[in-house]
Protein backbone atom coordinates (compact mmCIF):
# COMPACT_ATOMS: atom_id res chain seq x y z
CA UNK A 1 0.00 0.00 0.00
CA UNK A 2 1.06 3.78 -0.82
CA UNK A 3 0.92 5.06 2.69
CA UNK A 4 1.56 8.63 3.32
CA UNK A 5 0.49 9.49 -0.32
CA UNK A 6 -1.58 13.04 0.04
CA UNK A 7 -1.63 13.58 -3.41
CA UNK A 8 -4.72 15.32 -4.65
CA UNK A 9 -7.51 14.31 -6.90
CA UNK A 10 -5.95 14.07 -10.62
CA UNK A 11 -7.95 15.40 -13.50
CA UNK A 12 -7.61 11.93 -15.46
CA UNK A 13 -9.74 9.68 -15.67
CA UNK A 14 -9.46 6.58 -13.77
CA UNK A 15 -13.10 5.49 -13.91
CA UNK A 16 -15.00 5.78 -16.79
CA UNK A 17 -18.71 5.03 -17.65
CA UNK A 18 -19.92 5.03 -21.04
CA UNK A 19 -24.04 5.44 -22.19
CA UNK A 20 -24.48 2.53 -19.76
CA UNK A 21 -28.10 1.15 -19.20
CA UNK A 22 -29.14 -1.38 -17.12
CA UNK A 23 -32.71 -2.91 -17.42
CA UNK A 24 -34.75 -5.30 -15.35
CA UNK A 25 -37.46 -6.46 -17.72
CA UNK A 26 -39.19 -3.80 -18.71
CA UNK A 27 -38.14 -1.28 -15.94
CA UNK A 28 -34.88 0.87 -16.81
CA UNK A 29 -32.78 1.50 -14.21
CA UNK A 30 -30.24 2.93 -15.17
CA UNK A 31 -30.99 4.77 -18.59
CA UNK A 32 -27.33 5.84 -20.73
CA UNK A 33 -25.58 6.87 -17.88
CA UNK A 34 -22.12 8.40 -18.77
CA UNK A 35 -19.47 9.50 -16.27
CA UNK A 36 -15.73 10.02 -15.77
CA UNK A 37 -14.37 10.29 -12.16
CA UNK A 38 -10.53 11.25 -11.64
CA UNK A 39 -7.86 9.49 -10.17
CA UNK A 40 -7.93 9.76 -6.20
CA UNK A 41 -11.26 11.55 -6.34
CA UNK A 42 -14.17 10.72 -3.72
CA UNK A 43 -17.25 10.67 -5.49
CA UNK A 44 -20.85 10.34 -4.05
CA UNK A 45 -23.69 8.80 -5.74
CA UNK A 46 -26.78 10.70 -4.03
CA UNK A 47 -30.23 10.36 -4.40
CA UNK A 48 -33.52 8.72 -3.33
CA UNK A 49 -34.66 5.31 -2.95
CA UNK A 50 -34.77 3.62 -6.23
CA UNK A 51 -33.01 6.48 -8.47
CA UNK A 52 -30.47 3.54 -9.76
CA UNK A 53 -27.40 4.60 -7.62
CA UNK A 54 -26.51 0.91 -5.96
CA UNK A 55 -27.06 -0.55 -9.62
CA UNK A 56 -24.82 2.00 -10.98
CA UNK A 57 -22.27 0.62 -8.38
CA UNK A 58 -22.88 -3.12 -8.80
CA UNK A 59 -22.24 -2.72 -12.97
CA UNK A 60 -19.11 -1.16 -11.84
CA UNK A 61 -18.42 -3.79 -9.89
CA UNK A 62 -19.14 -6.22 -11.91
CA UNK A 63 -21.75 -8.12 -10.02
CA UNK A 64 -24.09 -6.80 -12.36
CA UNK A 65 -23.80 -6.65 -16.11
CA UNK A 66 -24.98 -3.66 -17.62
CA UNK A 67 -27.17 -4.07 -21.00
CA UNK A 68 -25.77 -1.28 -23.25
CA UNK A 69 -23.05 0.62 -22.97
CA UNK A 70 -18.91 0.01 -21.49
CA UNK A 71 -16.69 0.78 -18.34
CA UNK A 72 -13.06 1.39 -18.53
CA UNK A 73 -11.18 1.33 -15.40
CA UNK A 74 -7.38 2.41 -15.69
CA UNK A 75 -7.71 2.52 -19.04
CA UNK A 76 -8.77 -1.03 -19.31
CA UNK A 77 -12.43 -1.83 -20.49
CA UNK A 78 -13.91 -3.97 -18.01
CA UNK A 79 -16.84 -4.02 -19.52
CA UNK A 80 -17.62 -7.85 -19.39
CA UNK A 81 -15.46 -8.65 -16.89
CA UNK A 82 -16.20 -11.11 -13.80
CA UNK A 83 -15.95 -9.13 -10.60
CA UNK A 84 -12.48 -11.12 -9.48
CA UNK A 85 -10.90 -9.46 -12.66
CA UNK A 86 -11.96 -5.68 -11.57
CA UNK A 87 -9.45 -4.06 -9.28
CA UNK A 88 -11.89 -3.20 -6.62
CA UNK A 89 -12.45 -3.49 -2.96
CA UNK A 90 -15.41 -3.15 -1.44
CA UNK A 91 -17.91 -2.15 1.68
CA UNK A 92 -21.58 -3.32 2.05
CA UNK A 93 -24.00 -1.62 4.34
CA UNK A 94 -24.36 -4.49 6.59
CA UNK A 95 -21.20 -6.12 8.02
CA UNK A 96 -20.96 -8.60 5.66
CA UNK A 97 -17.51 -9.90 7.78
CA UNK A 98 -17.22 -13.82 8.22
CA UNK A 99 -18.57 -14.48 11.39
CA UNK A 100 -16.57 -18.02 12.35
CA UNK A 101 -12.99 -15.88 11.08
CA UNK A 102 -11.60 -13.37 13.63
CA UNK A 103 -10.53 -9.87 12.57
CA UNK A 104 -7.26 -10.82 11.05
CA UNK A 105 -8.83 -13.33 9.03
CA UNK A 106 -11.43 -11.34 8.05
CA UNK A 107 -8.42 -9.08 6.98
CA UNK A 108 -6.23 -11.55 5.19
CA UNK A 109 -9.06 -13.06 3.35
CA UNK A 110 -8.29 -11.72 0.35
CA UNK A 111 -4.42 -11.63 0.34
CA UNK A 112 -4.65 -15.13 1.25
CA UNK A 113 -6.28 -16.05 -2.36
CA UNK A 114 -3.67 -14.13 -3.77
CA UNK A 115 -1.29 -16.19 -1.99
CA UNK A 116 0.44 -14.23 0.31
CA UNK A 117 3.51 -15.58 2.69
CA UNK A 118 2.94 -15.89 5.84
CA UNK A 119 4.69 -13.31 7.40
CA UNK A 120 3.55 -10.88 4.73
CA UNK A 121 -0.10 -11.24 6.00
CA UNK A 122 1.18 -10.89 9.20
CA UNK A 123 2.59 -7.80 8.39
CA UNK A 124 0.00 -6.80 6.59
CA UNK A 125 -2.86 -7.29 8.16
CA UNK A 126 -1.14 -5.49 10.91
CA UNK A 127 -0.76 -2.16 9.19
CA UNK A 128 -4.11 -2.24 8.35
CA UNK A 129 -5.91 -2.62 11.78
CA UNK A 130 -3.62 0.05 13.06
CA UNK A 131 -5.24 2.53 9.87
CA UNK A 132 -8.52 1.64 10.92
CA UNK A 133 -7.35 2.19 14.30
CA UNK A 134 -7.86 -1.40 15.44
CA UNK A 135 -4.47 -2.37 16.32
CA UNK A 136 -5.14 -4.50 19.05
CA UNK A 137 -8.41 -6.29 18.00
CA UNK A 138 -7.08 -9.00 15.60
CA UNK A 139 -7.91 -12.01 17.37
CA UNK A 140 -11.86 -10.92 18.79
CA UNK A 141 -14.33 -12.20 16.43
CA UNK A 142 -16.94 -10.06 14.68
CA UNK A 143 -19.45 -10.58 17.15
CA UNK A 144 -17.56 -9.31 19.94
CA UNK A 145 -17.43 -5.51 18.19
CA UNK A 146 -19.36 -2.65 17.69
CA UNK A 147 -20.92 -2.08 14.82
CA UNK A 148 -19.03 0.47 14.06
CA UNK A 149 -15.73 -0.96 14.16
CA UNK A 150 -16.93 -3.78 12.27
CA UNK A 151 -17.20 -1.25 9.35
CA UNK A 152 -13.76 -0.42 9.87
CA UNK A 153 -12.52 -4.23 9.53
CA UNK A 154 -14.88 -4.42 6.51
CA UNK A 155 -13.09 -1.16 5.38
CA UNK A 156 -9.49 -2.97 6.56
CA UNK A 157 -10.45 -5.96 4.05
CA UNK A 158 -11.71 -3.81 1.34
CA UNK A 159 -8.34 -2.20 1.33
CA UNK A 160 -6.26 -5.05 1.80
CA UNK A 161 -5.24 -5.39 -1.59
CA UNK A 162 -4.39 -2.13 -2.19
CA UNK A 163 -7.13 -1.73 -5.08
CA UNK A 164 -7.03 0.88 -7.60
CA UNK A 165 -11.00 1.58 -6.52
CA UNK A 166 -12.79 1.83 -3.27
CA UNK A 167 -16.71 0.73 -3.65
CA UNK A 168 -19.05 1.78 -0.72
CA UNK A 169 -22.27 1.31 -0.49
CA UNK A 170 -24.61 3.26 1.96
CA UNK A 171 -21.86 2.16 5.06
CA UNK A 172 -22.75 4.18 7.71
CA UNK A 173 -26.37 3.82 7.10
CA UNK A 174 -26.64 0.89 9.91
CA UNK A 175 -24.82 3.24 12.83
CA UNK A 176 -25.83 4.87 14.94
CA UNK A 177 -25.84 9.14 14.40
CA UNK A 178 -22.45 9.73 16.46
CA UNK A 179 -20.54 6.83 15.36
CA UNK A 180 -21.97 7.67 12.04
CA UNK A 181 -20.45 11.12 11.98
CA UNK A 182 -17.17 9.71 13.45
CA UNK A 183 -16.67 7.43 11.01
CA UNK A 184 -17.50 9.72 8.09
CA UNK A 185 -14.46 11.92 9.02
CA UNK A 186 -12.13 8.56 9.70
CA UNK A 187 -13.11 7.03 5.72
CA UNK A 188 -12.65 10.54 4.34
CA UNK A 189 -9.47 11.11 6.34
CA UNK A 190 -8.10 7.50 5.32
CA UNK A 191 -9.20 7.92 1.69
CA UNK A 192 -7.35 11.43 1.47
CA UNK A 193 -4.35 9.47 3.03
CA UNK A 194 -4.07 6.14 0.91
CA UNK A 195 -5.48 8.49 -2.07
CA UNK A 196 -7.81 5.77 -3.74
CA UNK A 197 -10.52 6.68 -6.18
CA UNK A 198 -13.66 6.35 -3.89
CA UNK A 199 -17.26 5.93 -5.15
CA UNK A 200 -19.75 5.78 -2.51
CA UNK A 201 -23.42 5.42 -2.44
CA UNK A 202 -25.82 7.20 -0.42
CA UNK A 203 -29.17 8.90 0.24
CA UNK A 204 -27.86 11.11 2.72
CA UNK A 205 -27.37 14.63 1.82
CA UNK A 206 -25.60 15.46 4.42
CA UNK A 207 -22.98 12.87 4.00
CA UNK A 208 -22.58 13.29 0.41
CA UNK A 209 -21.99 17.27 0.91
CA UNK A 210 -19.35 16.61 4.19
CA UNK A 211 -17.46 13.65 2.19
CA UNK A 212 -17.75 13.83 -1.50
CA UNK A 213 -15.11 15.73 -3.79
CA UNK A 214 -18.05 15.66 -6.19
CA UNK A 215 -21.67 15.17 -6.08
CA UNK A 216 -23.32 12.85 -8.38
CA UNK A 217 -27.29 13.07 -8.10
CA UNK A 218 -29.71 11.00 -9.45
CA UNK A 219 -32.96 10.45 -9.94
CA UNK A 220 -35.23 7.98 -11.86
CA UNK A 221 -32.33 6.39 -13.42
CA UNK A 222 -30.28 9.50 -14.89
CA UNK A 223 -27.47 11.85 -13.73
CA UNK A 224 -29.31 15.00 -12.85
CA UNK A 225 -25.93 16.98 -12.12
CA UNK A 226 -22.76 16.59 -11.32
CA UNK A 227 -20.57 18.81 -9.22
CA UNK A 228 -18.44 19.96 -6.02
CA UNK A 229 -20.80 20.04 -2.63
CA UNK A 230 -20.64 23.83 -3.18
CA UNK A 231 -22.04 23.98 -6.91
CA UNK A 232 -24.49 21.82 -6.04
CA UNK A 233 -25.63 23.56 -3.04
CA UNK A 234 -25.57 26.81 -4.64
CA UNK A 235 -26.26 26.34 -8.06
CA UNK A 236 -28.83 23.40 -8.18
CA UNK A 237 -29.20 22.89 -12.11
CA UNK A 238 -32.68 21.50 -11.21
CA UNK A 239 -35.49 21.86 -9.28
CA UNK A 240 -35.19 17.89 -8.66
CA UNK A 241 -31.90 19.01 -6.97
CA UNK A 242 -32.45 21.74 -5.10
CA UNK A 243 -35.22 20.03 -3.24
CA UNK A 244 -33.35 16.88 -2.49
CA UNK A 245 -29.91 18.73 -1.64
CA UNK A 246 -30.96 21.36 1.23
CA UNK A 247 -33.74 22.92 1.70
CA UNK A 248 -35.88 25.14 -0.77
CA UNK A 249 -39.01 27.26 -1.02
CA UNK A 250 -40.73 26.50 -4.48
CA UNK A 251 -43.08 29.30 -6.05
CA UNK A 252 -45.31 29.19 -9.07
CA UNK A 253 -44.08 31.99 -11.47
CA UNK A 254 -43.52 33.34 -14.97
CA UNK A 255 -40.71 34.94 -16.63
CA UNK A 256 -42.51 37.77 -17.42
CA UNK A 257 -39.48 39.60 -19.20
CA UNK A 258 -35.63 39.05 -19.26
CA UNK A 259 -34.56 38.80 -15.90
CA UNK A 260 -37.77 39.94 -14.51
CA UNK A 261 -40.62 37.12 -12.76
CA UNK A 262 -43.92 37.75 -11.33
CA UNK A 263 -45.01 35.43 -8.51
CA UNK A 264 -47.87 35.39 -6.38
CA UNK A 265 -48.39 39.01 -7.88
CA UNK A 266 -45.50 40.18 -7.01
CA UNK A 267 -42.48 41.57 -9.57
CA UNK A 268 -38.62 40.49 -9.08
CA UNK A 269 -35.84 40.80 -10.88
CA UNK A 270 -33.84 37.87 -11.09
CA UNK A 271 -29.91 37.46 -12.14
CA UNK A 272 -30.18 34.32 -13.88
CA UNK A 273 -33.08 33.24 -16.07
CA UNK A 274 -31.39 30.98 -17.74
CA UNK A 275 -32.33 32.24 -20.94
CA UNK A 276 -36.01 31.16 -20.92
CA UNK A 277 -38.43 32.90 -23.25
CA UNK A 278 -40.31 35.93 -21.84
CA UNK A 279 -43.64 34.43 -20.94
CA UNK A 280 -42.26 30.56 -19.76
CA UNK A 281 -44.40 29.58 -16.57
CA UNK A 282 -41.22 28.47 -14.13
CA UNK A 283 -40.66 27.41 -10.78
CA UNK A 284 -38.68 29.52 -8.64
CA UNK A 285 -36.45 28.33 -6.11
CA UNK A 286 -35.41 30.34 -2.82
CA UNK A 287 -33.11 28.76 0.31
CA UNK A 288 -34.01 29.81 3.46
CA UNK A 289 -30.91 31.04 4.85
CA UNK A 290 -30.97 33.82 1.48
CA UNK A 291 -33.65 35.77 2.79
CA UNK A 292 -32.14 39.43 3.89
CA UNK A 293 -33.85 40.89 6.67
CA UNK A 294 -31.34 43.38 8.68
CA UNK A 295 -29.55 46.40 7.00
CA UNK A 296 -31.80 46.60 3.93
CA UNK A 297 -31.36 49.58 2.44
CA UNK A 298 -34.29 51.66 0.57
CA UNK A 299 -32.68 50.54 -2.74
CA UNK A 300 -32.43 47.24 -2.01
CA UNK A 301 -34.08 45.07 -4.88
CA UNK A 302 -37.20 42.43 -4.09
CA UNK A 303 -38.09 44.08 -1.22
CA UNK A 304 -41.39 43.67 0.46
CA UNK A 305 -43.68 43.31 3.41
CA UNK A 306 -45.07 39.83 5.00
CA UNK A 307 -46.32 38.40 8.33
CA UNK A 308 -44.32 35.72 10.41
CA UNK A 309 -47.28 32.90 10.46
CA UNK A 310 -44.87 30.36 11.83
CA UNK A 311 -41.91 29.90 14.20
CA UNK A 312 -40.35 26.82 14.40
CA UNK A 313 -37.40 26.77 16.79
CA UNK A 314 -34.25 24.09 15.67
CA UNK A 315 -31.46 25.52 18.17
CA UNK A 316 -29.09 27.33 16.93
CA UNK A 317 -32.00 29.54 14.09
CA UNK A 318 -35.63 29.13 13.89
CA UNK A 319 -37.27 28.23 10.46
CA UNK A 320 -39.88 31.35 10.17
CA UNK A 321 -42.85 30.87 7.41
CA UNK A 322 -43.48 34.06 5.88
CA UNK A 323 -46.43 34.92 4.33
CA UNK A 324 -46.58 37.94 1.66
CA UNK A 325 -48.31 40.94 1.79
CA UNK A 326 -51.02 39.45 -1.19
CA UNK A 327 -51.08 36.29 0.76
CA UNK A 328 -50.02 34.42 -2.37
CA UNK A 329 -46.79 33.02 -1.67
CA UNK A 330 -45.05 31.23 1.55
CA UNK A 331 -41.39 31.97 2.46
CA UNK A 332 -39.38 29.98 4.80
CA UNK A 333 -36.65 31.61 6.24
CA UNK A 334 -34.11 30.72 8.69
CA UNK A 335 -33.06 33.66 11.28
CA UNK A 336 -29.99 32.93 13.54
CA UNK A 337 -30.74 33.34 17.55
CA UNK A 338 -28.90 36.69 17.44
CA UNK A 339 -31.12 38.06 14.90
CA UNK A 340 -34.32 36.77 16.71
CA UNK A 341 -32.70 38.50 19.36
CA UNK A 342 -31.79 41.60 17.96
CA UNK A 343 -35.13 42.08 16.03
CA UNK A 344 -37.14 40.92 18.77
CA UNK A 345 -38.64 38.41 16.07
CA UNK A 346 -42.85 37.39 17.24
CA UNK A 347 -45.78 35.76 15.80
CA UNK A 348 -47.86 37.97 13.72
CA UNK A 349 -45.45 40.78 13.38
CA UNK A 350 -44.76 42.32 9.97
CA UNK A 351 -41.10 42.31 8.42
CA UNK A 352 -39.71 44.03 5.43
CA UNK A 353 -37.86 41.35 3.76
CA UNK A 354 -35.76 41.19 0.29
CA UNK A 355 -34.88 38.76 -1.64
CA UNK A 356 -31.84 39.17 -3.48
CA UNK A 357 -31.93 38.45 -7.13
CA UNK A 358 -28.71 36.06 -7.28
CA UNK A 359 -30.81 33.91 -4.63
CA UNK A 360 -33.01 33.42 -6.82
CA UNK A 361 -33.35 30.01 -8.81
CA UNK A 362 -35.36 29.39 -12.04
CA UNK A 363 -36.41 25.82 -13.16
CA UNK A 364 -37.96 25.55 -16.59
CA UNK A 365 -39.90 22.99 -15.25
CA UNK A 366 -43.78 24.18 -13.75
CA UNK A 367 -44.21 23.72 -10.11
CA UNK A 368 -47.42 21.13 -10.90
CA UNK A 369 -44.84 18.82 -13.23
CA UNK A 370 -42.27 19.12 -9.73
CA UNK A 371 -45.36 17.33 -7.80
CA UNK A 372 -45.66 14.91 -10.46
CA UNK A 373 -42.15 13.97 -11.29
CA UNK A 374 -41.64 12.94 -7.68
CA UNK A 375 -44.92 10.69 -7.39
CA UNK A 376 -43.36 8.94 -10.61
N1 LIG B 1 -32.62 -7.46 -9.43
C1 LIG B 1 -33.60 -6.58 -9.68
N2 LIG B 1 -34.72 -6.95 -10.32
C2 LIG B 1 -35.71 -6.08 -10.59
N3 LIG B 1 -35.66 -4.75 -10.31
C3 LIG B 1 -34.54 -4.33 -9.68
C4 LIG B 1 -33.47 -5.19 -9.34
N4 LIG B 1 -32.51 -4.46 -8.73
C5 LIG B 1 -32.98 -3.20 -8.68
N5 LIG B 1 -34.19 -3.10 -9.25
C6 LIG B 1 -34.98 -1.88 -9.40
O1 LIG B 1 -34.18 -0.89 -10.00
C7 LIG B 1 -34.41 0.38 -9.38
C8 LIG B 1 -33.10 0.93 -8.86
O2 LIG B 1 -32.69 0.14 -7.78
P1 LIG B 1 -31.40 0.49 -6.92
O3 LIG B 1 -31.22 -0.56 -5.88
O4 LIG B 1 -30.27 0.77 -7.81
O5 LIG B 1 -31.87 1.85 -6.23
P2 LIG B 1 -31.14 2.72 -5.17
O6 LIG B 1 -31.08 4.09 -5.71
O7 LIG B 1 -29.85 2.12 -4.78
O8 LIG B 1 -32.16 2.68 -3.97
P3 LIG B 1 -31.98 2.19 -2.46
O9 LIG B 1 -31.33 3.34 -1.75
O10 LIG B 1 -33.38 1.96 -2.00
O11 LIG B 1 -31.14 0.96 -2.49
C9 LIG B 1 -35.45 0.15 -8.30
O12 LIG B 1 -36.71 0.53 -8.81
C10 LIG B 1 -35.39 -1.33 -8.05
O13 LIG B 1 -36.65 -1.82 -7.66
Amino acid sequence: MTADKTTPPSDQAYLRIEDLTKRFGQFTALDRISLDINQGEFVCFLGPSGCGKTTLLRAIAGLDIQDEGRISMDGRDVSFSPPAARDFGIVFQSYALFPNLTVADNVSYGLVNQRWSRQNIRDRVAELLELVGLPEQGDKYPVQLSGGQQQRVALARALATSPGLLLLDEPLSALDARVRLRLREQIRELQRRLGVTTVMVTHDQEEALTMADRIVVMNHGVIEQVGTPADVYANPATAFVADFVGTMSFFEGKLAAPGQLTLAGINLACADDRGLTPGSRVTVGLRPEEVRVRNLDPDQPNTMQVRVDDLEYLGAFCRARLVTETGGAVILADFSANLMRDMAVSLNQTLTVSLPPESLHVFATPIEDLASEEAA
